[in-house]
């Protein structure tokens, strides 16, 4: 394999999917001028024109396996229940020394499902970037969607340093920062930061369209800011969060039971008129709230210190 050029830090990226996070990744990419070539692939012929007429690839393949070849940095971006069947079909392509990551929104099943089909002397780094919008498909990517964002490697132990350290530098010369986890600590972590909340807006939203039936249009009419925010959050895409709620159970099983005994505290709270209780815990959440303000922390940043493993 030829080395990359100057001020690139790879020489072809392969982007599999080519959707929110592939088309932003590679906007950014060519923005700084960070690979000689960007080669993409998606199931969809359409999504593949659409690519090559945005101009965010310089060519797509036919098939995933041939986008792969020669490539030195291997980028799967499909849904998360997709990932085993792209990565078993790439496997015996991928060229030796290339470094294949994924974006998946879940790391320990990713891991379970793609690193069986990593030949020797291929580097595999899962990492999941945590930054996105509501938007999917090719259209929807831009170039600063990474800018000041949280990029999590989860690199099994053994794992090449120097090629960590590239990836790295890819992920940070597009404006991420960048921090390494274990695959479970960050599906916990995600669990509770970004899955579950994501399923309670579903849920409130589910309930206002129900009502909405009942009360002829009012709740949409009338939303307020909070509820706004929740529709957005249940724009997104049904495939994805379908995969990560399947792949992610136990960590979401177990934020969600927590959540649900809250959940129940406060409404036995409303029912009995217990108004202590209730401004004894929306004082103590306002202090959470203000306690990241206070300390100048980044509030994008997810509190990884926080969260304790299941049964603490
Ligand atoms: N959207 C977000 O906010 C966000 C943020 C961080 C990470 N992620 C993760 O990034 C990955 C991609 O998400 P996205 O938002 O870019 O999705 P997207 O829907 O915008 O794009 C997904 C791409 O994968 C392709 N695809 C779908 N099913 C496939 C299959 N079975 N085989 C091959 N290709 C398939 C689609 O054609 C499309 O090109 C997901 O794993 C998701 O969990 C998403
Ligand atoms: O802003 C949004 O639309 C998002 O929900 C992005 C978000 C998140 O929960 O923060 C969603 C899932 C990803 O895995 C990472 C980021």
């Amino acid at each position: 394999m030829t080395a990359a050029g100057q001020g690139t830090v790879y020489r072809r990226v392969a982007l599999i999917g080519l959707g929110l996070i592939a088309s932003s990744m590679a906007h950014a990419i060519k923005a700084a001028g960070l690979a000689d070539e960007i080669v993409g692939f998606a199931k969809s012929a359409e999504s593949r024109a659409v690519a090559i007429d945005i101009g965010f690839v310089d060519r797509t393949a036919e098939t995933a396996a041939e986008a792969v070849r020669g490539a030195d940095l291997v980028v799967l971006a499909v849904p998360v229940g997709a990932m085993g069947a792209i990565a078993a079909e790439i496997g015996p392509h991928l060229a030796p020394g290339a470094t294949v990551t994924d974006v998946g929104s879940v790391k320990q099943a990713v891991i379970d499902a793609v690193a069986p089909h990593i030949p020797a002397g291929v580097h595999f780094i899962p990492g999941h970037p945590i930054a996105g919008t509501e938007h999917s498909g090719p259209r929807s990517g831009f170039a600063t969607l990474f800018q000041n964002r949280w990029w999590l490697l989860t690199p099994v132990p053994g794992t090449d340093p120097e090629a960590t350290r590239r990836l790295r530098q890819l992920c940070e010369s597009i404006g991420a920062k960048v921090d390494e986890m274990d695959a479970e600590h960050h599906d916990l972590v995600l669990a509770v930061t970004s899955h579950t909340p994501h399923l309670i807006a579903y849920t409130m939203v589910g309930v206002a369209d129900d009502l909405a039936r009942v009360t002829d249009s009012e709740v949409i009419q009338y939303s307020a800011a909070g509820f706004r925010d929740f529709t957005r959050i249940a724009a997104s895409d049904p495939t994805m969060w379908r995969d990560v709620f399947l792949t992610n159970k136990d960590a979401t099983l177990e934020i969600l039971g927590r959540f649900t005994e809250e959940l129940f505290a406060l409404q036995r709270a409303i029912r009995l008129g217990d108004g202590a209780h209730l401004h004894a815990y929306f004082t103590r959440t306002r202090a959470i709230r203000r306690g990241i303000i206070e300390a100048g922390q980044d509030t994008s940043a997810p509190d990884f210190g926080r969260v304790q493993p299941p049964g603490k």
